[in-house]
């Protein structure tokens, strides 16, 4: 099928071909009903419930696609979209708007050492080497250092003053962490997460540039914005079903305040009359990351058959 003649009229919406943020990305798709086949080799797809194609596109390309507006909507690492400004600024035709976080994919772009030498602050960096993926943001990063008047570190012959960058940056496409040891550089800028990589590499982190997660990004003139708009509430519901639950209890119409103050619910706590005086059964979303501790209270102010439900899809404000 001649793929390019099918994109006319639709949407387009990069998502990550491959890497970290991939799978989360697809289960947020199956979840917003965003039916698709994406064949063999392809990095285009159309969806078939949907005036609507996904491309699948490198997560640090895709601010660039979206930003210049040749693809409408997109979800990558909030590293990769300030990468891309710090690359080429925003305008008020081009760039990108971030619509929402999406609850995944966090991670911190730091400024990694030795753990072992004697570099313990950023600014003991100005005038080395320092390797990264990101170069923009680690050019951006050190030019400020240096212009902050770290006069006690500059060279002779520096012109930090006059915009230009005594800290020499080396681009690297990936294993950043090796550069150190490899006599590549003195320092790094990489992503940490859970801190496993730094660790294994002998390194350390003394400062973050970025702190990222997953994001939702659209252009700032997209072909069909009523599309996107149900694109996005879509997915909302998916994230919003995601980090909530269900919880419905029992309580004594007396405690109905306290209860109601411990599960306040997004906008109210239903509330139910029973065929029991004097007893009402409440229902109300809670943050399932609180869910246990919310049932410890419950259960200490005397509420009974607390239940918790998993929420498929929701739709809110
Ligand atoms: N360890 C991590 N934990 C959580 N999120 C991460 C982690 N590493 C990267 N990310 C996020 O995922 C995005 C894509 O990174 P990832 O390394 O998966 O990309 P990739 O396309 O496979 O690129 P590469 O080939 O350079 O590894 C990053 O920009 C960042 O937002
Ligand atoms: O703190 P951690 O949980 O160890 O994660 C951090 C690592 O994850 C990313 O690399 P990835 O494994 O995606 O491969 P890459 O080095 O090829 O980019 C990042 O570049 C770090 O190396």
């Amino acid at each position: 099928m001649d793929l390019v003649n099918h994109l006319n009229d639709r949407l387009l919406f990069a998502v990550p071909k491959k890497g970290r943020l991939q799978q989360a990305c697809l289960d947020l798709l199956t979840g917003s009903d965003i039916k698709f086949h994406r064949h063999n080799r392809l990095d285009i797809a159309l969806v078939q419930n949907l005036p609507l194609a996904l491309v699948f596109l490198p997560a640090a390309d895709i601010p660039i696609f979206v930003g210049e507006g040749s693809v409408d909507l997109g979800i990558t690492g909030r590293d990769t979209v300030a990468e891309h400004e710090a690359t080429v600024p925003p305008t008020e035709t081009s760039g990108t708007v971030e619509i929402m976080d999406l609850g995944f994919g966090a991670c911190k772009l730091q400024v990694q050492v030795p753990e072992k030498g004697s570099i313990e602050k950023p600014e003991q960096l100005i005038g080395k080497k320092i390797a990264t993926s990101f170069t923009a943001l680690s050019q951006s990063y050190f030019r400020n250092l240096e212009s902050q008047g770290s006069n006690s570190h500059a060279q002779p012959n520096g012109d930090a003053a006059h915009g230009g960058l005594r800290t020499q940056i080396t681009t690297l496409s990936g294993s950043v962490e090796a550069a150190c040891a490899l006599g590549v550089a003195d320092g790094i800028v990489d992503l940490v997460e859970s801190g496993e990589t730094m660790k294994a590499a002998g390194l350390k982190a003394i400062a973050t540039v970025v702190s990222s997660s997953a994001i939702l990004i659209k252009s700032k003139h997209p072909s069909n914005p009523k599309l996107v708009d149900i694109i996005t509430a879509r997915i909302k519901g998916v994230i919003t079903a995601q980090r909530y639950v269900l919880c419905t209890y029992n309580v004594e119409r007396r405690l109905l305040h306290q209860a109601s103050q411990i599960t306040p619910g997004k906008r109210a706590p239903t509330v139910n009359s029973l065929e029991e005086d004097d007893w009402v059964a409440v229902q109300a979303m809670v943050e399932r990351s609180k869910i246990a501790e919310v049932m410890d209270d419950l259960a200490a102010l005397g509420a009974t058959d607390i239940l918790v439900t998993k929420l498929e899809n929701s739709r809110t404000t």
